[in-house]
C-alpha cells in the first residue's frame, strides 16, 4: 500500500483524483492539502464526498510529506510545481504533476505559451512526459512525472499512429478542438458564466493555445522530423468531455480499411484506447467519468484527407484518470488498476 497526498485539495481535477484512489487497491489517501480551505472538512465544499473523507484539508508541509508520503499528485494550476518540485528531487516520492509546467522541453517554449519564468533545466530533466500508452517504458520506474495537457492526449493518440507510419503529410495537420467547460477548473470566469456558454459554440485561445507546442513537440518526436499543426480550441455547453477531430492530407494510396487495421494493431494492447469499428465514429458521452480514448477513422476519397476523431472526458483520461494510470506504470502495477469503471450513459 502507497500513502498518497494530493496538492490542489479542493479542484476538480483533486476531486477526480480522490474518487479513483477509493477504488484502488495499492492507493491509501493520507494527506488533502489545500492552501485555501486549510482546516475545513472536503465535505463543507462538496457534501457529495461525506462518509469518503474525514480528515481535514492541511498546508501544505514538505517535511510532513517527506516522513508519510510516497506519492503526491499535483493537481495545482500552472506556476506552482515549478517552485514546489524542485525539494523533492532529493527525496524518493513519487511526483506526478497534471499542470503544464514540465510539459514543454524548451524553456522558451514555456515563456511563450504559458508566460513566466519556466522550470529548472534540472526539474525539466528529471521529468518524463507521462502519455501513458506511447511511453509506457518511461514513465515504469520514474520520479517526476508530466501529465500530458487534455487536448494534447486526445490529439496525440489520435495522430501518433498516422505520423509514425508516414500516413499523412505532416505540414497538413489540422485539429478542432471542443471541451466543456470543467476543462477550465473550478474558479468562477466570464468565460465559463452560464448566461454566455449555453445555448453557446464559442473558439478561445486561436493560435494562443498552451497546448499546440506540446503537441507539436511530441508529433515532432515520433515523426522523425519538424511538425506544425494548426489547432482550434472551442468551448461548448456541456460539463465534461472533450473531442478532436483532425484531418491529415493523406500522402499515399491507402484505404480505409488499411488504416483502421495500422490503428487496431498500434493499440491492441492499450486497454484504455479502444478503436471503434469502420463506420463508428466516437462521442463525448461514451467516454464519460471514465479513463477510455475512443478513436474513429474516416478516409475522404474525394480530397484524400485522412480524419481521426478522438474522445475523452477531459477530467479523466485528459488529467487524474491518466495521472493514476501513470502511478500504476511508474510502480509497475496492473495499467488498469482503479479505472476499471464503466463509462456513465447516458
Ligand atoms: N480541468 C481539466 O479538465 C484539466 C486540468 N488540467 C490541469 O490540472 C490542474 C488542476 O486543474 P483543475 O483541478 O481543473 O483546476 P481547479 O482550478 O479546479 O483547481 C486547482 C486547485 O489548485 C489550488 N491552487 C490554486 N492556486 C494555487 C496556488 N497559487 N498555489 C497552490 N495551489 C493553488 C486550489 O486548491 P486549494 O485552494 O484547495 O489548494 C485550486 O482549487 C491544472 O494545472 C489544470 O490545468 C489538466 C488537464 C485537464
Ligand atoms: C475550457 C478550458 O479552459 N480548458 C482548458 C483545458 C486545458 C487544461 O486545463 O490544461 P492545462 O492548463 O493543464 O494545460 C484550456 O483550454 O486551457
Amino acid at each position: 500500500m502507497k500513502n498518497v497526498a494530493i496538492v490542489g485539495g479542493t479542484g476538480y481535477g483533486a476531486l477526480e483524483l480522490i474518487r479513483f484512489i477509493e477504488g484502488h487497491d495499492y492507493l491509501k489517501l493520507t494527506q488533502i492539502i489545500s492552501q485555501s480551505q486549510e482546516g475545513h472538512l472536503l465535505e463543507e465544499m462538496y457534501p457529495h464526498l461525506a462518509t469518503y473523507i474525514d480528515a481535514p484539508l492541511e498546508a501544505f508541509d514538505f517535511i510532513k510529506i517527506r516522513d508519510k508520503i510516497d506519492i503526491v499528485f499535483f493537481a495545482t494550476p500552472a506556476g506552482v510545481t515549478k517552485e514546489m518540485l524542485p525539494q523533492f528531487l532529493d527525496s524518493p516520492i513519487q511526483c506526478i504533476d497534471l499542470s503544464g509546467d514540465l510539459r514543454l522541453s524548451n524553456p522558451s517554449d514555456y515563456e511563450k505559451w504559458y508566460g513566466g519564468k519556466p522550470a529548472s533545466q534540472n526539474l525539466l530533466d528529471n521529468a518524463v512526459y507521462g502519455l501513458s500508452e506511447i511511453y509506457p517504458n518511461e514513465i515504469q520506474g520514474a520520479h517526476i512525472c508530466s501529465n500530458p495537457g487534455c487536448y494534447s492526449t486526445a490529439s496525440l493518440l489520435g495522430m501518433i499512429p498516422a505520423v509514425q507510419n508516414d500516413l499523412i503529410d505532416t505540414s497538413s495537420i489540422i485539429i478542432d478542438g471542443k471541451t466543456g467547460v470543467s476543462g477550465a477548473g473550478r474558479k468562477t470566469s466570464i468565460m465559463t458564466h452560464f448566461s454566455e456558454t449555453n445555448e453557446n459554440v464559442k473558439p478561445y485561445k486561436i493560435g494562443k493555445h498552451q497546448h499546440i507546442p506540446e503537441i507539436e513537440q511530441y508529433l515532432s518526436k515520433e515523426a522523425n522530423q519538424s511538425v506544425v499543426i494548426n489547432m482550434t480550441t472551442h468551448l461548448i455547453p456541456m460539463t465534461r468531455g472533450l473531442l478532436c477531430t483532425m484531418y491529415g492530407r493523406l500522402n499515399q494510396s491507402i484505404n480505409v480499411q488499411e488504416v483502421h487495421e495500422i490503428y487496431q494493431k498500434f493499440y491492441q494492447s492499450h486497454p484504455f484506447v479502444r478503436v471503434r469499428n469502420l463506420e463508428s465514429y466516437p462521442a463525448t458521452k461514451e467516454v464519460y467519468g471514465s479513463n477510455y480514448c475512443d478513436i474513429g477513422v474516416y478516409i475522404d476519397e474525394r480530397t484524400r484527407q485522412l480524419v481521426v476523431i478522438s474522445a475523452i472526458d477531459n477530467l479523466v483520461k485528459g488529467a487524474a484518470g491518466q495521472a493514476i494510470q501513470n502511478a500504476n506504470l511508474m510502480n509497475g502495477w496492473p495499467v488498469d488498476l482503479g479505472l476499471r469503471q464503466i463509462p456513465v450513459f447516458p
